[in-house]
């Protein structure tokens, strides 16, 4: 029986870290995953699908060029699904490439078959012609992440019902779509259909969506989206949807039915615990078969460590990375930097994106922290006004005694990208005045954190000028 030093199931961006985090450190890795899965997720089904897809949908709508080039404008009139997923399986195809490679150039064993514990120290290994072997180790990190939920009163029939798994096979653009859930899976394909010109209603039983960003940017972003002819349905929770020959139908608790040509169901996602059998290995499965962890990653058993979306929010691949890091430093006497902390900063591709570090203003004010709010418009940027986006936005959240940054949210082209830069100002402790003195290269989006600093520090001197008086 192979015995390792670490076992690591699942290859997401989780487990890839923790594996070669491991090997760094002289150890005897291996990573379990099914064949068809090496990458996890996060490469085959997750974000750099849709990530590619989104890409492919921007380009060939020509929807970021309209506000230069009129309304009318277009690449390609009619978008089929062979224009975009070519792009998708190039770049899956790539990554999953460039993982293989990565484990195999630092001698990690990619073990092909489902994980199941035998008993704490022990696994069997499955393949896809029903082989199975055991295999040892001294730790365990389980990154075996989510699948998409899937409650028996929606009729899944992978073609015009779908989860977000199924989506990417989808055999043409619909003309009509419903949106189950106004999470970041719902919000970011909602987008894409959108800018493909289906008509989109997004159903979402909160109030409101996305509720953990900034409230202002939320409220643009459903400006924007509505601009799309999206319609949103707040304060409604779907009791079935319905497979017929003429389409589609959700029937909401209410009582309305909404037809359409397609059903995307992206109502939140199940931890994969059972798939690896947790229990053998002494581990109880909390709510929604998500682990439970402690600050060390480490499960209630010592040696076994949990990581990535199997062990809940944020749940995000770049943060998965970091922690399969940070457990495999810790399961061999490694050190690690401090706490993984607060500035981890959050990315959501919607049309337009939207990006954040730190902490939103209603947080603040909840917990009576006094601050002033930066803004900046990349319509009176120069660089905003040549790539035609009018409508981005970058606010800055100062305290307003210590002057230091709290919190960044970006709205528009590059959210994404230019939210690092706040996030290393925070991170090394920087406060506004260092963006009001820094000067950024012209014509640039960078150059929003100054234009937001100064609006800060003005609104703060005012308020230093009326107490002078
Ligand atoms: C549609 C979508 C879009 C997303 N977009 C973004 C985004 O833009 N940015 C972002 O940061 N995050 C995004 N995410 C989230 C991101 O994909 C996840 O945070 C990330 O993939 C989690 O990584 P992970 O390592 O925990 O595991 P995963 O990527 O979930 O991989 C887990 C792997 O474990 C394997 N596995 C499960 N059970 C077993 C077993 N018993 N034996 C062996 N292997 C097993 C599975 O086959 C799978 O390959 C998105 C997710 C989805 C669904
Ligand atoms: N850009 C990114 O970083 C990115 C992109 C996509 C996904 N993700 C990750 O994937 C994870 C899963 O995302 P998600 O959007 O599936 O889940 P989610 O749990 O965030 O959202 C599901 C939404 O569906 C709603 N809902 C649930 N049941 C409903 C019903 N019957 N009727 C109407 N609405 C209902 C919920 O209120 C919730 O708002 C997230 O944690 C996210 O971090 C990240």
């Amino acid at each position: 029986m192979d015995h390792f030093d670490l076992i690591v199931i699942g290859s997401g961006p989780a487990g890839q870290k923790a594996a070669i985090a491991a090997a760094k450190l002289g150890r005897k890795a291996a990573v379990i995953e099914r064949r068809n899965m090496v990458g996890g997720v996060c490469i085959n089904t997750g974000t750099i699908p849709s990530k590619t897809l989104r890409e492919a949908v921007l380009y060939l709508t020509g929807l970021n060029q309209r506000e230069l080039y009129g309304q009318a404008y277009r690449v390609k009139d009619d978008i089929t699904v062979a224009d975009l997923s070519a792009r998708t399986q190039h770049v899956i195809n790539r990554e999953i490439d460039v993982i293989r490679n990565q484990l195999s150039r630092n001698r990690v064993a990619l073990i092909p078959g489902t994980a199941r514990f035998v008993d704490p120290h022990t696994v069997e290994v499955e393949n896809e012609y029903g082989v199975k072997q055991d295999l040892t180790a001294d730790k365990f990190v389980i990154a075996v992440g989510t699948r998409p939920a899937r409650p028996s009163s929606v009729e899944f029939d992978g073609e015009t019902i779908v989860d977000s798994d199924q989506i990417l096979n989808m055999n043409r653009v619909p003309a009509s779509m419903v949106v189950v859930g106004a999470g970041v899976i719902g919000i970011e394909y909602a987008s894409m259909f959108a800018a493909l010109g289906t008509k989109v209603t997004v159903v979402e039983k909160r109030s409101g969506m996305l509720d953990f960003c900034d409230e202002e940017i939320i409220e643009a972003l459903k400006y924007q989206l509505r601009d799309l002819a999206v319609t949103f349905r707040f304060g409604e929770s779907v009791r079935t949807v319905e497979r017929h020959a003429g389409g589609t139908l959700t029937i909401l608790e209410s009582g309305k039915k909404i037809p359409a040509d397609t059903v995307l169901y992206s109502a939140g996602r199940q931890g994969a615990s059972d798939t690896v059998n947790v229990l053998a290995a002494g581990i109880e499965p909390a709510e929604r078969g998500r682990l439970e962890v402690n600050e060390n990653f480490q499960t209630a058993v010592d040696h076994i460590y949990a990581v990535g979306d199997i062990i809940g929010f944020p749940a995000l691949a770049a943060t998965s990375m970091e922690q399969g890091r940070r457990a495999s430093y810790h399961a061999f006497g490694e050190s690690v930097g401090g706490k993984l902390g607060d500035l981890q900063p959050i990315g959501i591709y919607s049309i337009p994106e939207i990006s954040y570090v730190g902490r939103t203003e209603n947080q603040l004010t909840s917990e009576n922290v006094p601050f002033e709010v930066g803004v900046s418009r990349y319509r009176e940027l120069a660089r905003g006004a040549i790539l035609g986006d009018s409508y981005g936005i970058l606010k800055l959240l100062v305290h307003a005694e210590s002057r230091e940054l709290l919190g960044v949210h970006v709205f528009g082209t590059n959210a994404t990208e230019l939210v690092h830069i706040g996030q290393m100002v925070m991170g090394c402790g920087g406060t506004v005045d260092f963006l009001v003195d820094a000067v950024f290269n012209y014509p640039t989006l960078a150059e929003s954190y100054k234009v937001a600093a100064l609006d800060a520090v003005n609104k703060m001197r005012a308020i230093a000028r009326v107490t002078l008086l």
